[in-house]
């Protein structure tokens, strides 16, 4: 029998860590062994578990050597600032880490492939299945629809999230950047106001919705003279993230060092 994985959560009191917490309790083979939100946050103190009525027998804490003292993995849907300090932290001590967080910059996302010559890491914009597949399917369009169709991406999401376009919305553009052979830096276009002038072809849009609470939409676009084709994953539920984050975990469980994304956890 398989020894029990210790998990630790960043970011407990959010809407991912909620739901990784509830899926950590419902998982074989995984524990809950830390649970960290930032300093201040009111949650401090509280028992991880109360939101779900049954407690976890784990406070919530700042301070990383009482959240982290016994983990294994750290799992952190947060904010690139929040995720920066945690991987210094477990790049220093051997801590492996599922990073969910989106919003990086160039800086962090180096300070992300640094770490992982220390310490092995899962890095991935989104963790469900269907997005993961859906990047394969975006592959192959690309490559038979690179002439003749002009490529938009159109992501919504919930009122609540602060960055834009969504992380998975950019990956959306990177791989379908790459099958046709072009640097999404190069031709990106996010947004348009006023007198454009016409579509450059070789262009990649993106157009961001912001309302109420929807989980995460994002829709791929190849619209063409006559016919238009849209390939698009639409979340209902959190779950799947959270589902595909304890993968990732169990998948760096023998995964001494270096960086890896939800393609190479899933075998896609
Ligand atoms: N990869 C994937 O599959 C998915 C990625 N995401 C990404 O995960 C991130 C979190 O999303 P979500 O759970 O909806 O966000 P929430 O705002 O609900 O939760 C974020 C949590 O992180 C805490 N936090 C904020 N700033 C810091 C900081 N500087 N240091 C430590 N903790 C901090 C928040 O505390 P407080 O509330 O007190 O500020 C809160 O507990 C986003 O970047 C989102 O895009 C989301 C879903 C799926
Ligand atoms: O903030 C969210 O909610 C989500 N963020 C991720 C992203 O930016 O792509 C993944 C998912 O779409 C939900």
């Amino acid at each position: 029998m398989s020894a029990t994985l210790n998990i630790a959560v960043a970011g407990a009191s959010g809407r991912m860590g909620h739901m990784l917490i509830e899926a950590i309790a419902q998982a074989e083979g995984v524990r809950l062994s830390g649970a960290l939100d930032r300093a201040g946050a009111p949650s401090l103190g509280t028992d991880a578990g109360a939101f779900t009525g049954k407690l976890a027998g784990v406070a919530i804490t700042s301070d990383f050597a009482q959240g982290l003292a016994d983990a294994q993995v750290l799992i952190d849907f947060t904010r690139p600032e929040g995720t920066l300090e945690h991987l210094k932290y477990c790049a220093e001590h051997g801590i492996k880490l599922v990073i969910g967080t989106t919003g990086f910059d160039e800086a962090g996302k180096a300070a992300i492939r640094a770490a992982a010559e220390k310490t092995a890491i899962v890095f991935a914009p989104n963790m469900s299945v269907g997005v993961n597949v859906t990047l394969k399917l975006l592959e192959v369009a690309a490559q038979q629809l690179a002439h003749g169709y002009d490529i938009e991406i159109i992501e919504a999401h919930h009122r609540h999230k602060v960055d834009a376009p969504s992380g998975t919305a950019l990956k959306m553009g990177e791989v379908v950047a790459q099958a046709l052979g072009r640097d999404l830096k190069d031709v990106a276009v996010y947004g348009r106001e006023g007198v454009t002038g016409e579509r450059d072809p070789s262009t990649i849009g993106f157009a961001t919705i912001r309302g109420g609470d929807i989980v995460g939409d994002h829709t791929v676009l190849f619209a063409g003279t006559g016919e238009r084709i849209e390939i698009s994953h639409k979340s209902s539920s959190r779950a799947g993230y959270a589902t595909g984050a304890l993968r990732a975990a169990r998948f760096l469980a023998d995964k001494p060092k270096g960086l890896f994304d939800m393609q190479a956890v899933l075998g896609l």
